[in-house]
């Protein structure tokens, strides 16, 4: 018998962020291992015009829950929507709903956070760490609260190269930068934004850093743990291989390279590409619950949750199987082939981008223009180059995360408990885990159907053949131009000539 799935059983859980990538694979895990928890209250807000209850409801009949539905039959009784939105006061909860938020909830998992790397700042201080700040204040208000625990990210202190399992502080205390947002306009607080992020790249992980000094500072008598996962990517094995459903991280450049876009990124080949799958990070988050919970250890313990440490797997060996798992599954309607290539220099990385990006995008609008249809490439592939260089940063260094929390919780774990909740990436297969990453990213994010695997290959010699005829093309008239110019092209050109008749006749 599992001790965390038991531990779970009649408890009232809190998520935030529970309709975004982690916390929808948490409360999936939670319902299929504990369905005879009390209830799982989630906070949303309502989005794209759909209500809260609608939101629920399309969470709940997708395809991630399908193993749920016949473990815990009524799961819609034990999910109770709790309408909020953590950029207001009191995150506009209603009196009612905060009351039985209050007096019944055991555990909380905040996972909500805004995870975009271009947020104002204003914006991402109010999500990743006023809502913090305010959650644990309601935290504090909650007699029966057991275990509060907050997602934070590796790369929190992502301007350091080796970072241990405690919290670092930033220069200017999260109060005083909470305080500033009050009164400071938009323009000045994007003045001093790079002043106040410094050496790290941008607001997401300023901000994160900031969530986890709150936490440090707010926690009061609350026994309260921190997570931190570096790059989040599609489940490994539960409740099924390769499931995913946002572009973050890998996701969108997989998407950009399958379909011909993306042909060449700075990165090192050999840098650590830390990814660590979904599931396990959902694994050690619902240890970590039972853990802090039973144990209560006296400070608030931080896990990393990062593969690098113990099945380490860098960009080029992840790339090269991105690029063979195209070669057996290629996406449909691509653009161009799929054909890629690290570089580390900037110039290079930049001819690439002109070559390969930009002069494809340019001649492909050309051609929709000429048919009469609206140019959408250049713009598309202008996007494309600024998420990029957004992500360049991840893709060019390597960390070392200290482990010994999460290793200690790995031995405290019975056999049972390390088999139901397995969080120890010595046992992924990397190569293995990319196929599924892919195939994932074609069924579930492109939605592509696998009886399309034929036409798309079909297509994609079609490409290389069209490849092919525009370089003879290319190489024909950059020589026919040369040989109007220059005697010696011209000369040299019938030497070729007069050779080749030579040895056909011989
Ligand atoms: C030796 C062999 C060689 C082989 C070489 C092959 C190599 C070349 C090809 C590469 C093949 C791929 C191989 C894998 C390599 C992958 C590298 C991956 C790097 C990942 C690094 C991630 C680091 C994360 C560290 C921190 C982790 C965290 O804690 S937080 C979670 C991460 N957060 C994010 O990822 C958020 C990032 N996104 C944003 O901040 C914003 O979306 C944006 C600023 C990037 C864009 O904002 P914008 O306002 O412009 O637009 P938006 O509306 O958001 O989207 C615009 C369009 O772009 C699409 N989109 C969004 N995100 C991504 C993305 N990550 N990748 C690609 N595309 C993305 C989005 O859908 C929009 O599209 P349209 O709607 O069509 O316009
Ligand atoms: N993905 C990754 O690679 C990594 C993520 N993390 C951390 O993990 C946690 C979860 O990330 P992930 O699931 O990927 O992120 P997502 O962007 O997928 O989900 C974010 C969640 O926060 C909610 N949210 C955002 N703003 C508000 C708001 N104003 N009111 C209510 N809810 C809000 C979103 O709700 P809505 O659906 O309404 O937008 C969504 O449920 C975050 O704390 C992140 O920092 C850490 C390391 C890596």
């Amino acid at each position: 018998m599992s001790m965390i799935a038991a531990f779970y059983g009649g408890k009232s859980i809190l998520i935030t962020g529970a309709t975004g990538f982690m916390g929808k694979v948490l409360m999936e895990k939670l319902f299929r291992t504990s369905p005879d928890l009390k209830v799982i209250y989630i906070l949303v807000r309502t989005k794209a015009g759909q209500t809260t209850q609608q939101r629920v409801f399309q969470i709940l009949n997708s395809k991630l829950f399908e193993k749920v539905k016949e473990v815990c039959p009524n799961v819609h009784e034990k999910i109770r929507a709790i309408y909020a939105d953590l950029n207001q006061n009191d995150f506009a909860i209603s009196k009612e709903d905060m009351q039985e938020l209050l007096s019944c909830t055991n555990i909380i998992f905040h996972c909500a956070a805004t995870v975009r790397f271009d947020d104002p700042l204003r914006h991402a201080v109010q999500l990743n760490v006023t809502a913090t700040q305010q959650l644990l204040l309601m935290a504090s208000q909650m007699p029966k609260l057991e275990a509060f625990i907050h997602i934070s990210t590796a790369f929190s202190n992502c301007n350091l190269k080796h970072i241990d399992e405690v919290i670092y502080p930033c220069p200017v205390e999260p109060k005083k930068i909470i305080d500033s947002m009050e009164w400071l306009d938009d323009a000045i607080i994007d003045e001093i934004t790079p002043k106040l992020i410094g050496d790290r790249p941008n607001t997401y992980t300023y901000t994160k850093a900031l969530g986890e000094m709150v936490v440090q500072q707010e926690s009061g008598n609350l026994n309260i743990a921190i997570i931190r996962p570096s790059i989040v990517g599609a489940t490994w094995q539960e409740p099924f291989p390769g499931w995913v459903d946002n572009l973050n991280g890998p996701s969108g450049l997989i998407i950009a390279a399958g379909k011909g876009f993306l042909r060449s990124i700075r990165a090192t080949p050999m840098a650590v590409a830390d990814l660590i799958p979904v599931d396990t990070v959902v694994n050690l988050t619902l240890a970590v619950g039972w853990y802090t919970a039973v144990h209560r250890p006296k400070s608030t313990l931080i896990y990393h949750c990062t593969s690098g440490n113990f099945n380490p797997c860098n960009w080029g060996k992840m790339g090269f199987q991105v690029l063979a798992t195209f070669e057996k599954v290629p996406f449909e309607r691509a653009f161009r082939r799929p054909n890629a290539d690290f570089t580390t220099n900037t110039i290079t990385s930049q001819y690439w981008n002109a070559v390969s990006h930009r002069a494809p995008a340019i001649i492909y609008d050309f051609y929709l223009r000429l048919t009469g249809r609206k140019p959408r490439m250049t713009k598309l592939m202008n996007r494309l180059l600024r998420t990029v260089s957004m992500l360049e940063y991840f893709v060019n260094r390597s960390w070392e995360w200290s482990t010994y929390n999460t290793e200690m919780l790995m031995s405290e774990l019975s056999p049972e408990d390390q088999r139901v909740f397995n969080f120890d990436v010595r046992q992924l297969n990397w190569l293995e885990y990319i196929e599924n990453y892919v195939l994932g990213v074609k069924k579930y994010l492109l939605k592509e159907d696998m009886a399309g695997i034929p036409e798309a290959k079909q297509h994609l010699r079609r490409l290389r053949n069209i490849h092919y005829l525009f370089n003879t093309a290319l190489f024909l008239i950059a020589w026919r131009l040369l040989i109007a110019r220059s005697q010696m092209a011209r000369n040299v050109w019938f030497f070729i000539l007069r050779m080749m008749i030579f040895y056909l006749r011989r």
